[in-house]
């Protein structure tokens, strides 16, 4: 509410026109122009008081009653006397007027608060209270006059405490006059209920008494205490502070109404917290129930908090899961790594390192549970008890790497005496093959691992099983990236390394080359005086391969391999497809024990029974013993290569544990996906306009496949990116096409893999892409192109001439035309030019007309004068120089 009065609600409260008004202010020296101009309340109440009574303490010369705020402490007694007098005789209201009007004059009253009044009911006595207060004689006796003034007069204790109103609803005859407290925002229930003269007396101060109470949640810095004192003068009110109210005459100010609406905010509360929340804080602020109310919620999280001092949590667990499991929120989670940098929403997952840092943080011991430990088949299986008695020799378990095309696949083709090589598509090994040879009388298994670099999680994993490796280098070409690269994984691996220095029949073979650059990468040949054995071979003569095997039985037996084949069967997964009418089929080595015809196996999340075993050669075998390779036929689905497999006594068994993987498996995939999905909400903002080729990778193997799947991964630039959709080892299905149809835009790609006729057919019908390889080179090659296609185009600026402003002409309407020289080169219309001013561009736009003379050209030579002007610019000076260019697009490669 304002603090202003507007002349036509003063006139409308002391009963006379705007015009009334305007002259008395005149008369009391307030220059008012229209109904609607505004003045101060106290000089509202002046006027008013003015109109009404014909009395102003304006004109009288005495200070205004809104100096009245300060009272004279030694008056203040016989002042008090003076209105108990008034009050006690209590014959008419007019002598309350009169008291009011010289509490109004006298400047020394002790405190005066003007106010609105809280309820617009006026404050009566508790004598009043009870008194049948309606009296229409009265009424009538009672010139209108303002409502809502309230003189509050309070004695000492134990005195009746009297109060008289200056004005009451009783007594005001029924005239169709608005208060200025209804004027300002008055209440209509209040006046209904000042007017309901049906109600008796009693009735009447008990529902003033609800009302009052009701209005009384107030602000404790304002009126608090007075308002308690409005609360009929209780004890209470008694025996509170004096010192504020003890003797005290009080004008309720009018403008409490406003405070109120604070105030009456908070909803009514029960009597306890009611009287906690009104009850005044130090300063006035906020009430101190409240603020005990928090500290004590505080305290008992804090408690909460204190009593976790260890947790213990799943590898894989979000921001919010791991906050629940500590008692804190997410936000204190979120801060913790937020402060050092690291940028976590509550979805997304915790690294270890991050556990570490919050586990310090929160002073809390956070212990990481395997969710697989309980179904750690091999865990248990090498925690089994050994019978060392059982150990024999193992044969070793070598593993062949190498540059693509430095021949180790002809090199083991000639240990084997076989023609793989040839057979293959496109003359690349596109897979792990392995193969046991026997030389000498005792055996050596091979493992042969593909030379491109998309291989490299295969090599990694052919590293894993192996013993010893052996790096072919090309003699005649020496180290390449690849062979440095396949030395890191095998020198990752631990394993010994043999350098077969292969195609030494070549003329231009040069293995002191190849030894001075394997030197290089801390291979130093024996008769260099290092430790690796360097030997030179030719897979196509078979020269120096009997030298290579006797150095890796040689090696073998510094190794001293060693296992049980007594044992339950360990192996590992090498290669792993699905075979049409034979099913899952994994190609494994045995690692410990032999894996028999009937044994009932797990391998990660797949599980079964062996139902057949081929060896190396592809003949049907019993069993397959230790460092033998071969396939095993009866897992339920094709294994992960490079997974487990571990013979187990009952079928339970091993369907229990495959099981519980595969569960695991499913929900950290969806856990994932979730979390992939987050955050590419959030990597919208990140990425910019990433652009992303959604894909589904259909492969005869799972080598194959991950391969395929992490070469596809690294083409992507910071513009475009291959999103798999899905990854799995067998044919297209129906169930892929309707998974790529449910995303924009997705190709299914095939690797040795074909659409079968209703797949094609339906593929066709709804438009999804289906691309089929069988040499990965071309795949990769393909995708390449895609995303090259999908990059924005580059665009190129091409500097076509300068020419240099000599003149300007303004042709009205038009623009101005600037006539140049061309200086260098030419001038062409509708390309884009720079104005530049002093060395400074000051503008880049297009060229909307060229002329030589008085005719349009396409363009202006070297030399020549034109006539130049610009879209949407005019402001050519002369000695500007106009620079011109072409803007060209360009696609973008993914290799750029
Ligand atoms: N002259 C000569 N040629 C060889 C020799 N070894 C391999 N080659 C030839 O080199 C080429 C590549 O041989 P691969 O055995 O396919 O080579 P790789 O390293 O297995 O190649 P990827 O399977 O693609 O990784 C073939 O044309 C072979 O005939 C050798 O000792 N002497």
């Amino acid at each position: 509410m304002s603090d202003k009065v507007r002349v036509y609600e003063i006139a409308e409260e002391a009963g006379a026109s705007s015009q009334d008004v305007i002259a008395k202010a005149k008369d009391l020296g307030i220059e008012l122009k229209s109904p609607q101009s505004a003045v101060s309340f106290e000089d509202a109440e002046e006027i008013a008081t003015y109109i009404m009574t014909g009395k102003s303490s304006k004109i009288s010369n005495k200070p205004a009653s809104k100096e009245k705020k300060v009272i004279k402490k030694e008056e203040k007694i016989e002042e008090d006397k003076k209105l108990e007098k008034i009050v006690e005789k209590e014959e008419n209201v007019e002598l309350i007027e009169k008291k009011e009007n010289e509490v109004r004059k006298k400047p020394e009253l002790k405190k005066v608060i003007i106010s609105k009044p809280v309820s617009k009911t006026p404050l009566r006595t508790q004598d009043e209270m009870e008194k049948p207060d309606v009296n229409p004689d009265n009424a009538n006796k009672i010139i209108p006059k303002r409502r809502g003034l309230v003189i509050i007069k309070k004695k000492k204790p134990k005195e009746n405490v009297e109060i008289k109103t200056s004005f009451d609803a009783e007594t005001q005859p029924k005239k169709q006059m608005k208060s200025l407290s209804e004027i300002l925002g008055g209440n209509e229930e209040d006046e209904k209920f000042n007017n309901d003269n049906s109600l008796s007396a009693e009735e009447l101060r008990k529902a003033k008494n609800k009302k009052e109470k009701k209005k009384t949640i107030v602000k404790p810095q304002d009126h608090g205490k007075k308002l308690d004192v409005n609360r009929e003068y209780s004890d209470d009110f008694v025996s509170s502070d004096d010192s504020l109210l003890g003797e005290e005459v009080v004008l309720l100010d009018m403008d409490l109404g406003d405070s109120f609406k604070i105030f009456d905010e908070p909803k009514p509360q029960n009597p306890a917290k009611q009287s906690r929340s009104s009850r005044p804080a130090a300063f006035g602020n906020t009430p101190q129930g409240l603020k005990r109310g928090k500290r004590k919620k505080r305290i008992s999280r804090t408690q909460e908090i204190a009593e976790i001092k260890e947790v213990t949590i799943p590898e894989d667990i979000r921001v919010y899961e791991f906050a629940e499991a500590c008692g804190k929120s997410p936000a204190e989670v979120i801060t913790v790594l937020f402060s050092l940098g690291m940028m976590v929403t509550k979805n997304d997952f915790l690294k270890q390192d991050e556990l570490e840092i919050l586990g310090e943080e929160f002073g809390i011991e956070v212990t990481v549970k395997d969710a697989l430990e309980d179904v750690n088949y091999v865990e248990d299986y090498l925690g089994e008890d050994i019978d060392e008695g059982s150990y024999v020799t193992r044969p070793p378990v070598v593993t062949i790497m190498g540059h693509v095309d430095h021949g180790k696949t002809s090199l083991l083709d000639k240990i084997r005496s076989s023609k793989i090589a040839a057979a293959e598509a496109g003359g690349i090994t596109q897979h792990i093959t392995s193969y046991t040879v026997t030389k000498n009388g005792q055996k050596i298994t091979f493992v042969d691992t593909p030379g491109h670099a998309a291989f490299s999680a295969m090599r990694a994993r052919g590293a894993n099983v192996t013993d010893i490796i052996i790096i072919v280098v090309a003699a005649d070409d020496g180290v390449k990236t690849q062979t440095e690269e396949v030395i890191s994984h095998a020198k990752a691996s631990g394993c010994p390394i043999i350098v077969a220095m292969n195609k030494m029949d070549k003329e231009t073979a040069n293995p002191d080359m190849v030894k001075a650059q394997m030197a290089e990468h801390d291979l130093t040949p024996v008769d260099w005086g290092g430790d690796t054995e360097f030997i030179g071979v030719s897979a196509k003569t078979g020269a120096g391969i009997d030298e290579l095997l006797e150095n890796i039985l040689i090696q073998a037996e510094l190794l001293e391999l060693k296992a049980d084949p007594t044992a339950k069967a360990k192996a590992t997964v090498i290669e792993s497809s699905l075979e049409k009418g034979r099913g899952p089929v994994a190609n494994i080595i045995v690692q410990n024990g032999t894996l028999r015809i009937g044994d009932n196996i797990v391998c990660d999340t797949t599980f079964g029974r062996v139902k057949a075993i081929t060896d190396d050669s592809g003949r049907a075998v019993k069993e397959l013993g230790l460092s033998e390779t071969g396939t095993v036929l009866g897992l339920n689905e094709v294994p992960t290569t490079g997974s487990f497999m571990v013979a187990m006594d009952s079928d339970k068994e091993v369907r229990d544990i495959a099981t519980t993987r595969a569960e695991h498996a499913r929900a950290k995939e969806l856990s994932k996906s979730t979390k992939v999905s987050l955050e590419e909400m959030s990597g919208l903002i990140a990425e910019g306009k990433i652009k992303q080729l959604p894909v589904i990778i259909k492969a005869d193997v799972g080598g194959s496949l991950e391969a395929i799947k992490g070469s596809l991964e690294k083409i992507a630039n910071d513009e475009v990116k291959v999103k798999v959709i899905h990854a799995a080892v067998g044919g297209i299905t129906e169930s892929d096409l309707i998974l790529a149809g449910a995303s924009d835009g997705c190709i299914i790609l095939g690797f040795n893999v074909r659409p079968t006729g209703s797949v094609k057919a339906k593929a066709k019908a709804d438009g999804i892409t289906i691309n089929t390889y069988s040499i990965i080179y071309d795949l990769i090659d393909d995708i390449k192109d895609a995303l090259s296609g999908m990059m924005s185009a580059v665009i190129r600026e091409e500097n076509t001439g300068q020419a240099e402003v000599r003149d300007t002409f303004v042709v009205p309407k038009i623009g101005t035309v600037a006539g140049c020289l061309v200086t260098d080169g030419k001038v062409i219309r509708g390309g884009h030019a720079r104005i530049i001013r002093d060395g400074v561009v000051i503008y880049t736009g297009k060229i909307s007309s060229l002329k030589r003379f008085k005719d349009d050209v396409k363009e202006v030579a070297n030399g020549y004068e034109c006539g130049i002007m610009f879209e949407k610019f005019n402001d050519i000076k002369v000695g500007d120089f106009i620079e011109t260019f072409i803007q060209i697009e360009e696609k973008v490669s993914v290799d750029n």
